[in-house]
């Protein structure tokens, strides 16, 4: 148990640093808080709430591994290098591609709770 504790705890501190240095993470919990309030307003169903928070931390999570790629890559290569260039640009794509799921899932999930509201 205290070994386990202790994991966790390296861990938080991996995700408190990208809080501290990614101003993305930040961006992407911001928006994940967003969403919830959301959720909870809407009252929301619970599939929808399993694919809101599926999406929300998948989004975060490929943050933190493009900030770990990042930490790499600056240790393996602090000049210039095109191969440092292609991993930075192909780990922040991968966050590209989540994020605009996470619009289009966001939309199809909430814009029909929205026109309840606004027209029913
Ligand atoms: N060591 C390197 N060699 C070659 N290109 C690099 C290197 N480090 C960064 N780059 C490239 O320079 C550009 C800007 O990199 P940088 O890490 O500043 O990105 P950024 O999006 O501004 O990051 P942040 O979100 O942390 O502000 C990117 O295209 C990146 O791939």
């Amino acid at each position: 148990m205290a070994r386990f504790l202790r994991s966790a705890g390296w861990a938080l501190s991996g995700i408190g640093h990208a809080l501290r240095t990614q101003r993305h993470m930040r961006f992407h919990v911001m928006m994940a808080v967003l969403v919830i309030a959301a959720g909870l307003w809407f009252r929301i169903s619970g599939l929808e709430w399993v694919i809101v928070l599926l999406t929300a931390a998948l989004v975060i999570a490929a943050e933190l591994f493009n900030t770990a790629i990042e930490s790499i890559v600056d240790l393996a290569s602090p000049g210039q290098h095109p191969l440092a260039k292609a991993a930075k640009d192909i780990a922040a794509g991968a966050v590209l591609v989540l994020a605009f799921a996470a619009v289009v899932i966001g939309l199809i999930v909430f814009l029909p709770h929205m026109r309840i509201l606004l027209f029913d």
